[in-house]
């Protein structure tokens, strides 16, 4: 039975969580990773599969781009998805008119509300970029859509400013306000710091938008879901501008094993990261968490030796929770267990000599940076042995 160990450590601090949905942004933000760029099939094969997931929102594109762009959004907004579909806009007319012309559900609107970005960006004072990001609101209100409504680099604004931005939003008919930390410099308790304070400000959920620029992402992402936060953004395998948003993989999977949040279908994700690897060429770490070629991969020996008893000893969930698979790789770490429980996957069965030459061998074409593949394996058991052995595998051609 595939499952996780729960930790324990949270009946100390009683972490809570309340309602909470993912706005996962892959097809916006992480399409913004450079060089990338997913044809109207892809983002349509994307869209599926979020939505099969169950993710609740789907920020589709930012249709102002193109018009392949808005073909593409449109196209995703006639599936008939479960999920609302969002678009991202600027606080421009026109950008408003292309996310209403695709037949989206949501806009996320933004203006850039630090000192750096209205001076050096919008070139206008505070008061003037209130005034237009207000005016594009009401605009988007009056076409029926749900307003995010985010100031960009938020997380490098002053509070005062940034208060009187959200309360411009709230009285203009805002649906949600943005959290926004545009260049990941935020952490978690500053980022519960910021939400709280939001929080106190209006009564409209927050959306949390974090980027990886200090590896914070999904941390700062539950740590703004902790304070209250409802709305989470994430990318697929984290792609995104930069170094990227926060991994949906890794949201999801702290939602289930940390704070029990069981309503996404986490056995589809390694299909959806490999998707996603495929169609936008950004190809993961083997490390990389949930979904690297080793995120479920052991060698040492100790722990095979205990995983062959029980999982949980050196898994904190199960590959199938997520649609992966554990793998056992011999090398110069392994140890007899080990290598006679590979042995008897392939039909041997070792006595303890030749377990010991066999582990020898295995340990020093190790140390010489040469990889022990199942067929290497199984000739190297056959010359060490001295025999071949009449399995279905040795007679195979
Ligand atoms: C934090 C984020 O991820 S924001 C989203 C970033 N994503 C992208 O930029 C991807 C898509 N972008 C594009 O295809 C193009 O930049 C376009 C079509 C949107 C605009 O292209 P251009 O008209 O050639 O403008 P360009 O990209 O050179 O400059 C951006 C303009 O938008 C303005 N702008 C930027 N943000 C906003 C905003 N939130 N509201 C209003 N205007 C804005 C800038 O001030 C600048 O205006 P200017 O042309 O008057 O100087
Ligand atoms: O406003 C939003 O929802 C996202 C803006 C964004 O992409 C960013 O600031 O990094």
């Amino acid at each position: 039975m595939p499952g996780y160990s729960t930790n324990e450590w949270t009946k100390y601090i009683s972490l809570e969580m309340g309602e909470i949905e993912i706005c996962d942004v892959t097809l916006r933000d992480g399409e913004q990773t450079p060089g990338v760029a997913f044809t109207r099939e892809e983002k349509i094969d994307i869209a599926r599969m979020l939505d099969e997931i169950g993710i609740e929102i789907i920020e589709a594109g930012f249709p102002a781009t193109s018009q392949g762009e808005k073909e593409s959004v449109k196209a995703i907004a006639s599936l008939g998805l479960n999920a609302k579909i969002c678009c991202l806009s600027r606080a421009i007319k026109s950008d408003i008119d292309a996310v209403i012309d695709c037949g989206a559900d949501m806009v996320g609107m933004f203006v850039g509300t630090s000192d750096l970005h209205l001076k050096y960006k919008h070139k206008k004072t505070q008061d003037e970029i209130i005034d237009c990001a207000v005016e594009a609101l009401e605009y988007a209100k009056r076409h029926g859509l749900i307003v995010r409504f985010s100031p960009e680099d938020g997380s490098r604004t002053g509070l005062d400013f940034l208060k009187r931005f959200y309360r411009a939003g709230e009285e203009a008919g805002a649906d949600y306000v943005g959290a926004i930390d545009t260049v990941g410099i935020m952490t978690p308790a500053t980022m519960r710091f910021m939400v709280g304070e939001i929080l106190k400000t209006v009564k409209l959920p927050i959306a949390v938008h974090c980027h990886n620029d200090l590896g914070m992402a999904v941390a700062n992402t539950l740590a703004a879901a902790e304070a209250g936060a409802k709305q989470l953004h994430t990318t697929t395998n984290g792609i995104g501008e930069r170094a990227g948003n926060a991994a949906l993989e890794e949201v999801l999977m702290n939602l289930r094993i940390q704070y029990g949040v069981d309503k996404y279908d986490t056995t589809r994700i390694t299909d959806l990261s490999r998707m996603v690897q495929k169609y936008s060429g950004i190809c993961m770490a083997k490390n990389k968490a949930i979904v690297g070629d080793h995120a479920f991969a052991h060698e040492s020996g100790i722990h095979i030796a205990a995983l062959l008893e029980n999982d949980r000893t050196y898994e904190v969930f199960s590959p199938e929770l997520v649609g992966g698979k554990r793998e056992f790789i011999l090398g110069k770490h392994s140890g007899s267990k080990a290598l006679c429980y590979m042995a008897r996957q392939m039909g041997y069965t070792l006595s303890e000599a030749e377990t010991t030459q066999v582990l020898c061998e295995i340990k020093r074409l190790s140390e010489l940076k040469k990889s022990i593949r199942r067929n290497e394996l199984k000739d190297l058991i056959d010359h060490v042995v001295g025999q071949k052995f009449n399995t279905p595998e040795a007679s195979a051609p």
